[in-house]
């Protein structure tokens, strides 16, 4: 086990594929909360000391209302967000008190993470610095150029899809953010900011159902996977 574990919550995003009337974070799915769904996957997981949630400017006493109704009790913070994904994660990072061994962010539209995909993503950041769950491309993929023409077609043994969580030695990503605002470099995933200073970063292979929320059929099958593990429990 790490000596401490944060997790960081990206939940600060708009929601704008979702096309929802409130952030897809408060939709429901079996009756809960999509956050609260992913809140309680690490707040019980034994190897998660402290739990910090980004939240959008002005939605912060929602989720406060969340934590206190559904006992979320690792939570040491609500920060606001920022404009992108990776300055939310900035915000997040920052709030952490005192450091700690590992830091592993989730995004908060990822309700169907599982504590044994947690715990090989902590496993992996101790024993190389940094990990990401993947999954393998299942369709083909075409780089496409100018008038909709495709200029090629890449392996597919060599592509795989990257998900959350991730995670790292807080030192590596620290280092790697601060190093990406100053070069004004933005990614879309956070180990993208290690893989660009030559950093090893290793794959957990993780699972289709850890799907994020993104477009609204996203929900359906969410809702579907999750009847399912119900069902399974009892
Ligand atoms: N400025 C941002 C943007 C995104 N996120 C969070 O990062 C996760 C992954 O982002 P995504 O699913 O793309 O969410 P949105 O950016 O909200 O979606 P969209 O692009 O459709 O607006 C989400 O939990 C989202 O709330 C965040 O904390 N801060
Ligand atoms: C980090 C991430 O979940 C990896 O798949 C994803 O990139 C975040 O979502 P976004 O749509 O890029 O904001």
């Amino acid at each position: 086990m790490a000596d401490k574990c944060v997790a960081i919550i990206p939940a600060a995003g708009q929601g704008k594929r979702m096309n929802a009337s409130v952030n897809k974070q408060f939709l429901s799915l079996q009756g809960m909360p999509v956050i609260v769904h992913t809140l309680r996957v690490f707040d019980e997981c034994a190897a998660v000391d402290e739990i910090i949630l980004v939240a959008a400017a002005g939605e912060e006493h929602f989720y406060r209302k969340l934590i206190t109704e559904y006992e979320i009790r690792k939570l040491t913070g609500i920060v606001t967000g920022g404009r992108e994904r990776q300055d939310s994660v900035y915000n997040g990072v920052l709030s952490i008190r005192g450091g700690c061994e590992i830091v592993i962010i989730h995004d908060g539209a990822r309700p169907l993470i599982t504590q044994d995909l947690i715990l090989k993503t902590i496993a992996a950041a101790q024993e190389t610095g940094a990990a990401v769950v993947c999954v393998p491309v299942k369709d083909t993929i075409k780089v496409v150029g100018e008038n909709q023409r495709v200029k090629k077609t890449l392996d597919r043994q060599l592509l795989w899809q990257a998900q959350t969580p991730q995670a790292f030695r807080y030192g590596i990503f620290i280092e790697a953010i601060e190093s990406a605002r100053a070069d004004c470099f933005m990614g879309t995933d956070d180990t993208s900011l290690v893989e660009r200073l030559g950093g090893d970063v290793k794959v957990v292979p993780g699972s289709y159902e850890n799907l994020k929320i993104t477009t609204p059929e996203d929900l359906i099958l969410a809702e579907a996977i999750m009847a399912r593990r119900n069902k399974q429990c009892g």
